[in-house]
């Protein structure tokens, strides 16, 4: 059976003591129910583009606390609905915007939001924007050396800390001066990582630059068990075998706007020798070549500006949310209209407006 949440109710349910608001209610507001937690989600009345804001009562002591949030957050129009997905996340839908910037998760227990809530000893939710199409699959991002893909992926993770894990590949090459064992990569010998190899334990490995670098099963596998999209960044070998492997990935591969200014960052970021960047500036050229190759990759970014750069990226992940790209993926278009209601029948949440029902699977992250 499905189970109804009120939109804009104070739930007085057997599980739930009446819910009193610590102020009149200012315009949308929807309460979910999940374990010993009510989360309060409101936006103010009359306000364009309002900003959404999370509360949670906690049942056991009758406190409102005011949660730390994570990721970019919603901006709705004209209100939004809500309704619990499972006891991890909430799903929030937009009233009246298009259908990518329609469906977002509150998270309130998901394996980052535990680890997050941990680590800082207070409440902790985040937001992630639903995606319909590709939203799921790994991204293996390739680039020349000092192009900036590092760069870009930090600034990804940063602005989505919930939806995107990076895979930590293994290496033989010296760390650099910050970087840190088992975040940046697994600094390993080189006897121990080919021993690994043999013994089957990477998804793909290469010579790159004089060292060895792979991408080992646990390191993806490890993204996934935190309920994340896993983001690759390894070298167009690396993406060749990733493309022959079974995983089904989105392939970026990442241009300089110049030889020049390729040099140039190389120089001034600072972290190699002479005789290592002649050695990666040679290596750029044949990789820049490799990568025309057809069908490897899907999309190939010029990374001239780093922001127009980084907006570019968000939309081809369709992260985007004021775009009309040709990345979007051919799915019906819906638009959540003003009055609906909306309802959960086993996997599947059922959006009832007017003569037209919507079905969307909740797995759409
Ligand atoms: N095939 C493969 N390439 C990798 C892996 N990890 C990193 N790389 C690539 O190795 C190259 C050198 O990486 P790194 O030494 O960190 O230098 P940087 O690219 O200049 O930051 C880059 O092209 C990376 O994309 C991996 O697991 N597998
Ligand atoms: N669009 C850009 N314009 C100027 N400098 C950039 C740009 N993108 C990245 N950088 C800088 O270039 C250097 C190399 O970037 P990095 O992300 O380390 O490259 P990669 O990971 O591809 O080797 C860094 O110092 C970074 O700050």
């Amino acid at each position: 059976m499905g189970e109804e949440v009120p939109e804009f109710g104070f739930c007085n349910t057997e599980n739930c003591p009446p819910v009193v608001l610590d102020s009149e209610p200012q315009g949308y507001e929807t309460l979910t129910i999940i374990g010993d937690k009510v989360y309060l989600v409101c936006g103010s009345e009359g306000i364009p583009n309002m900003s959404i804001n999370i509360k949670v009562l906690d049942k056991q002591t009758g406190k409102w606390l005011e949660p730390v949030v994570f990721g970019a957050k919603p901006v709705a129009s004209e209100g939004f609905s809500s309704i619990i997905l499972d006891s991890e996340r909430v799903l929030i839908l937009l009233r009246e915007s298009s259908t990518d910037n329609s469906i977002w998760f509150l998270e309130v227990d998901t394996p980052f939001v535990k680890q997050k809530r941990k680590q800082l000893g207070i409440e902790v939710v985040a937001w992630s924007k639903g995606l319909i199409g590709y939203g799921s699959k790994p991204i293996v991002i390739s680039g020349p050396s000092g192009v900036g893909k590092g760069t870009l992926i930090a600034k990804l993770m940063k602005e989505f800390p919930s939806t995107f894990g990076f895979s930590v590949s293994h290496t033989t090459r010296v760390p650099r001066d910050k970087e840190m064992n088992g975040v940046h990569y697994h600094f390993t010998e080189r006897n121990k990582m080919e021993k690994d190899i043999q013994d089957a334990k990477f998804l793909e490995s290469a010579l790159v630059h004089g060292n060895l670098y792979g991408t080992s099963i646990e390191a993806v596998e490890a993204v996934s068990d935190a309920g994340k999209r896993c983001i690759l960044d390894i070298d167009v070998q690396g993406a060749r075998s990733v493309r022959a492997s079974p995983l089904e990935a989105i392939f970026i591969f990442v241009c300089p706007p110049s030889f020049e200014e390729l040099e140039l960052r190389l120089r001034a970021r600072g972290t190699e020798t002479e005789e290592q960047i002649q050695k990666r500036l040679r290596n750029a050229r044949e990789e820049l070549e490799q990568a025309k190759t057809a069908g490897l990759f899907d999309h190939m970014l010029v990374n001239d500006k780093l922001e127009s750069c980084y907006q570019n990226l968000k939309k081809i992940l369709l992260l985007d949310e004021n775009d009309k790209s040709p990345y979007q993926p051919s799915m019906k278009s819906f638009i959540v209209p003003f009055s609906h209601s909306i309802s959960k029948v086993d996997q599947k949440v059922l959006i009832h407006c007017g003569t037209n029902e919507l079905s969307a699977s909740p797995s759409t992250k």
